[in-house]
């Protein structure tokens, strides 16, 4: 799914109207009705109470009037308060004039702000995707009052004074929306942790904009949901062997945090790989061979670090860094790595596949002369931390974007930056934001199982590298999502994760 710039939005609007042959005000209705259908779904009339519905002079707040009109039909009570203005968008005219009469409307002014009792619900119709300057003025101070006022507070579109898809100066009023029901696509603001405040939980409702639009847009941002990845993991064929799914190589684990190795190839090995061998400390062979039968094992000469880099023939992938360390000898393994990696296979006439997680991340960042190291398509994993010691520390979330897509396009890999919409850079600069995964998995761990999962789906030879990227990614969400199903977020543990990627990876 694409995600589109304000500007986009608007000619997406114009298109489907165009190509549909309706008037602008169908439109609207639609919007209108889709969101009164949600609304309806989640307050009764009798829970709702007296409904505020707020009304810019836009089009998002004639859609507030059409929903104040559709709610008051279905047995709402409701009233309106308008912003005043020089001039009112012809749909919101419109829609003034269908308004029943017996809602009762008030102007507001900086005198007579609309009274909002604790645990009203009110509805924020200001501003939407037209907003063209932070709030000032009579709307920032509405906007305050709503926002002291206590209120449960549901979002047209976009919660009023946030910016759908650009940076604005952090002490700008913006409604604190509890929910933002919005149109068609998600708009960037809303994957971004900046924002989460005033988004609160959001909502996408299907109002049948322009299809061909939709496929043709030009946009560098993507949202990945289950339509996105289906069919993206090949059937396995009846007489395939092991042979056919790749030998992964897993370099991982110190005294004491050996459960990172284990964890990582446990997730490797239900990411479906054909074999994994493992490289490990040697304190760690017990651990190890007897939590993870199925792998394979090598032991490091170093008792509690790893000091080696083993014969690399063998393997289609390697992943490196979950509880790696940071040992002098375990930077020199990455240096030998990235250095062995570079040359063309015979096979793929591609560089060998590497995962680079945590502490390898770490190493990186410490020593960037290796950044210019990294074969083409090699995938970093790191969280918001580990990216800034490759980079510098983002003014904001949007900076952080822009750090990212610089870095993926600069050193030519895919990286995976993890969050809550864990955010894929490419080499060509698109940035694909993931839809699936929950706060159950801010656990220890969860982070080590995505690193073995992408290993997994990096060693398989008929997924191209940002398939198998994007495609880990939504998997591992999903999994902790089945996970959390069972436990709970607040039970999930990383394992629960390993063990519900068979389940996700059937899903698509
Ligand atoms: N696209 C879709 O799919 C569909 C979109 N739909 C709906 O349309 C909405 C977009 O409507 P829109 O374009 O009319 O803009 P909107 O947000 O109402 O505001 C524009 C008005 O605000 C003003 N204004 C701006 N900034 C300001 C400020 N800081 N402070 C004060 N004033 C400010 C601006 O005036 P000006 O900038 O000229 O001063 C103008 O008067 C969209 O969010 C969705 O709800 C649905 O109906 C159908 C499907
Ligand atoms: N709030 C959240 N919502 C969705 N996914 C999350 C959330 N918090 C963490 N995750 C996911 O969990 C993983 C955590 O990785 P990481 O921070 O490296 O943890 P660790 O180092 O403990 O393994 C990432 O894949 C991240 O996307
Ligand atoms: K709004």
């Amino acid at each position: 799914m694409h995600i589109l710039s304000a500007a986009q939005t608007h000619e997406l609007d114009q298109a489907t109207i165009e190509e549909q042959g309706i008037p602008s005000v169908e439109l609207m209705e639609r919007a209108a009705g889709a969101f009164a259908e949600w609304f309806a779904r989640h307050f009764t009339p009798h829970a709702a109470g007296e409904t505020l519905v707020l009304c810019g002079p836009g089009n998002n707040g004639g859609d507030g009037l059409a929903v104040a009109r559709l709610l008051y039909q279905a047995g709402y009570a409701m009233r309106v308060a308008l912003l005043p203005a020089d001039k009112q968008s012809a749909d919101w005219q419109h829609n003034r004039r269908r308004l029943p009469k017996a809602v009762p409307v008030a102007e507001i002014s900086a005198e007579s702000l609309p009274h909002i009792m604790p645990g009203a619900v009110v509805i924020d119709a200001l501003f939407g995707t037209g907003l063209t300057r932070p709030l000032a003025g009579l709307p920032a101070t509405v906007v305050a009052h709503l926002n002291t006022a206590a209120a449960r507070v549901v979002a047209v579109d976009i919660p009023s004074g946030l910016f759908a898809d650009a940076p604005q100066p952090a002490d700008s009023i913006i409604v604190r929306a509890q929910h933002t029901v919005s149109f068609g696509l998600p708009k960037l603001a809303f994957l971004l942790p900046q924002n989460a405040a005033f988004v609160g939980q959001w909502h996408l409702k299907e109002i049948g904009l322009s299809p061909h639009f939709l496929a043709n847009a030009a946009t560098d941002w993507h949202y990945t949901d289950a339509a996105t990845v289906a069919g993206a993991l090949p059937p396995r064929p009846k007489f395939s062997h092991k042979g056919t799914f790749g030998h992964a190589l897993l370099l991982a684990g110190s005294r004491g945090k050996m459960g990172a190795a284990v964890l990582s190839a446990g997730a490797c090995l239900r990411g479906g790989v054909g074999l994994l061998t493992a490289h490990i400390p040697g304190c760690g062979y017990d651990i190890f061979q007897i939590s993870q039968p199925e792998a394979m094992c090598l032991t490091d000469t170093q008792a509690d670090f790893i000091s080696e880099l083993p014969e690399l023939k063998p393997y289609q992938a390697v992943g490196i860094g979950p509880g790696l360390g940071q040992e002098a000898a375990s930077l020199e393994v990455l240096r030998q790595l990235l250095k062995a990696a570079d040359k063309p296979l015979e096979k793929t006439g591609q560089p060998l596949p590497l995962v680079i997680d945590a502490d390898a991340l770490n190493l990186l960042g410490s020593h960037r002369e290796l950044l210019k190291l990294l074969p083409e398509n090699t995938v970093l994993t790191p969280h918001p931390k580990e990216f800034e010691r490759l980079t510098e520390p983002a003014r904001d979330d949007y900076h952080r974007l822009e750090l990212l897509r610089d870095f993926a396009i600069q050193y030519r890999c895919l990286v995976v930056l993890k969050g809550a919409y864990t955010c894929l850079a490419t080499p060509t600069g698109e940035l694909h934001f993931n839809s699936t995964g929950n706060a159950g998995m801010a656990t220890g761990g969860s982070g080590d199982v995505l690193t073995g999962l992408l290993l997994a789906l990096r060693a398989h030879a008929q997924i191209p590298a940002f398939e198998a990227v994007r495609l880990g990614v939504y998997a591992h969400g999903r999994a902790g999502d089945l996970g959390a199903a069972q436990t709970g977020q607040v039970g999930l543990v990383a394992g629960d994760i390993v063990r519900h990627i068979g389940p996700a990876l059937s899903e698509v």
